[in-house]
């Protein structure tokens, strides 16, 4: 549709959502990392110059891997792509550097892949970087293992000069460290005991899903991703960078060992006071016995780290002297670790952490660590039973957001008292039946959301919340029990509700809404699509006085310049890629707004002061434009490459909420301009900001 008619708004959108989820954005990250090519096309070249001249590239993506083997003079170069779209956009890359018809592409899985079906014969070189932050998230073991047995040619055994087979990268070490970091913290676990005025403990232990207990279920993930080199608020790292795995991709026995080898207790030994927060994990992958590529937070690479989060018991603090026992496993190709125990003057103090109590913990040195280890253990699978309720990361860093529930609650009680007054006016017959006195809140936030109990606290009030998963019902129920909200008094809507249309309706035909409160910005920085069709729905369904919260949104932004968002955002031309043309391919997928943005640690140089860049009334829908143009003067001379914007959210005419505030849980957005916009001091730039079903759109000229 969009090479048809390319200004057609609706395919646009469209094709954006398509595209980010079609090709992952760290295609670009990648092909920018001149240095990480580099080091590929050394290795490459050294492998072919060595006699490997069959190769195959595992997970070739745009094929980059495939034309270097092919342009060191590999004499049959073969590669694998899963994706489809990146198998067909490997295949006019290859095609537009003239390596059409000399490097075969299949549409395959290696797994997939056999000798003679899929390639005549068995292949010297096997090149790929099959990888993840955690290393072993897309399938490398269990691809090379299959590569080994049924693709490449077996590996020197002794001097006999028969060609042999060989990996690269050619393996891998995988360190790991302890880490305090605020930020981490509040997406993982509870940080303060009460929240809006409501006091937590009833709400039993909340977690989010990351987590590394041993039965690995589809509710829960190993491990979640940080770039800590970007991290709001920076880590502290509480012990020295520790080897916990290394491995040989060379030597299938190995790979074949490592999902059955012994579970290893590791000491690390604290080096900084502070409380354990996480483990972070990196990686150097060896291309060969010279080259090797980090994805360690002290590199200035690109990569994110692999954020494996503590569940310890709130407030644990690790002093230099202790040693933190730390267990290391590879079952079912994913790296596991966990935090065990925490060894303090010779005693054993374990940390409040689901593991195994089967897991083989190796004997400690002495009788007094094994006496503890087996009370712990015991202890640990008492704990097993604990009932505990999962909330997504962002669901968790929300329940952290102290401000945003101070200010609603001084919102919604402001409300809810003028609206009381307001009914104390009937004629004392009308508010007789009990019922009729109850002013209703509803509340249709998208995920968990403690507003309706803060509603309901004021006395008065039923509230209505849109929290489907049965168990944080639960924990809204306990919670209201506990501060002696009647049960009649909180409602889940969404029992009730056949469809998303359905949460907005009247609570009966004799009543109106005193207040409706919409959830407006997604996490990532995004305006929720359809939010003011929600909000003119929600109007009409207020009673005399009712509000919408929010009743007003300005967007904010700042003209800026930003390598790094460039770097996210496009492949720079053909120097990065190693003179492949590859960038007009993939740019292809570029997509002008970037998302889940921390515009407080983006490096870049601030070209405006902050911008007003549009309002949306959600009192009177009708008062709302859809496109407005906007005039920036440039503070200091440089290119414009992106405009991040976020979000001034007005409760009401005194409260508002600021998304770029440090300690919510919503992240920025930014528009990447097409074309870098040279500016001067002094220049005026005019901005064209269009808004439609809710995407934004931004287009700057001086
Ligand atoms: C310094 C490396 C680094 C460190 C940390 N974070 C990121 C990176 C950068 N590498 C990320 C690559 C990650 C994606 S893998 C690249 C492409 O390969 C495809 N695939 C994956 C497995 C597979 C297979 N068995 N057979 C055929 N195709 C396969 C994927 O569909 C993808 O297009």
């Amino acid at each position: 549709a969009l090479k048809i008619k390319p200004d057609y708004l609706e395919a646009r959108e469209n094709f954006y959502r398509v595209a980010n989820w079609l090709v992952e954005r760290w295609h670009f990250l990648m092909l920018n990392d001149r240095g990480r090519n580099q080091k590929y096309q050394q290795a490459i070249q050294k492998a072919v110059q060595s006699g490997c001249s069959t190769v195959l590239d595992i997970g070739t993506g745009t094929g980059i891997l495939g034309m270097c083997a092919k342009k060191a003079g590999a004499a049959e170069v073969y590669a694998c792509e899963l994706s489809k779209t990146m198998y067909e956009l490997a295949c006019e890359v290859v095609a537009e550097n003239g390596m059409e018809g000399s490097i075969q592409i299949l549409h395959k899985k290696s797994l997939e892949m056999g000798v003679p079906a899929d390639i005549p014969h068995r292949v010297s070189l096997v090149v790929t970087e099959t990888v993840d932050a955690g290393l072993f998230g897309e399938g490398i073991i269990e691809s090379l293992i299959h590569a080994w047995n049924h693709l490449l040619l077996p590996p020197k055994r002794s001097e006999e000069d028969l060609p042999s087979g060989r990996v690269i990268p050619a393996g891998a070490t995988v360190f790991c460290m302890a880490v305090e970091s605020l930020e981490i913290r509040r997406h993982h676990r509870l940080c303060a005991a009460e929240v809006g005025g409501l006091k937590m403990a009833a709400a039993g232990e909340l977690r989010s899903p990351v987590s590394c207990s041993l039965e690995p279920d589809d509710s829960t993930e190993p491990y979640t991703t940080e770039r800590l080199s970007r991290l709001p608020g920076g880590y502290r790292a509480l012990t020295e960078p520790f080897t916990a795995l290394s491995i040989d991709f060379n030597n299938v026995q190995e790979l074949e060992g490592l999902s059955s080898r012994e579970v290893q207790v590791m000491r690390l030994p604290v080096t900084q006071q502070g409380e354990l927060d996480a483990l972070a994990v990196w990686f150097q992958l060896h291309l060969d016995q010279e080259n090797s590529l980090s994805t360690g937070p002290q590199e200035d690479t690109c990569w994110e780290q692999a954020i494996y989060p503590v569940h310890s018991a709130p407030g644990f603090v690790l002093k230099p002297g202790d040693e933190l026992l730390v267990e290391v496993s590879c079952h079912d190709a994913y790296l596991r670790l966990g935090c065990v125990a925490v060894l303090r003057d010779g005693r054993k103090l374990h940390l409040d952490q689901r593991v195994d109590p089967q897991s083989s913990m190796k004997p400690g040195p002495n009788p007094e660590v094994e006496l503890c280890s087996a009370l712990a253990s015991l202890q640990t699978s008492q704990r097993e039973s604990e009932d505990f309720s999962l909330l997504e990361c962002s669901e968790m860093a929300l329940l952290n957001y102290q401000d945003y529930h101070q200010s609603f609650s001084l919102a919604l009680t402001k409300l809810i008292s003028e609206m009381k007054l307001r009914t104390q006016n009937l004629s004392s017959a009308a508010c007789a039946a009990a019922d009729a006195s109850l002013l209703y809140v509803l509340d249709v936030s998208e995920g968990f959301s403690l507003l309706p109990l803060i509603a309901a606290r004021q006395g008065g009030v039923k509230a209505y919340s849109s929290v489907e998963k049965t168990k944080q019902q639960n924990v809204l129920r306990r919670l209201a029990v506990s501060h002696g909200v009647p049960e009649e008094h909180l409602e889940f809507w969404l029992n009730r509700a056949e469809d998303e249309q359905g949460v907005l309706q009247r609570p009966s035909t004799e009543k109106l809404w005193s207040a409706i409160i919409l959830d407006c910005v997604e996490t990532c920085g995004l305006i929720r699509q359809k939010l003011m069709e929600k909000a003119s729905l929600a109007r009409f369904l207020l009673e005399e006085g009712g509000r919408i919260f929010p009743e007003k949104i300005v967007i904010l932004g700042m003209l800026v310049e930003s390598d790094t968002l460039l770097m996210e955002s496009a492949v720079q031309g053909r120097d990065p890629t190693l003179g492949f043309n590859i960038a007009p391919f993939i740019n292809q997928f570029t997509v002008p707004v970037h998302v889940f943005l921390d515009f407080s640690t983006l490096d870049c140089r601030h070209l405006s002061e902050v911008l007003e860049l549009f309002v949306l009334d959600l009192m009177d829908t009708n008062a709302n434009y859809t496109e407005r143009e906007v005039k920036a003067q440039a503070t200091s001379g440089g290119r414009v490459t992106a405009i991040p914007f976020w979000y001034q959210i007005h409760l009401d005419r005194d409260i508002s909420l600021n998304t770029l505030s440090r300690t919510s849980h919503w992240k920025q957005a930014a528009v990447v301009l097409q074309e870098p916009l040279e500016v001067q001091a002094g220049d005026w730039i005019r901005l064209a900001v269009k808004l439609h079903k809710s995407t934004i759109s931004i287009s700057a000229q001086v």
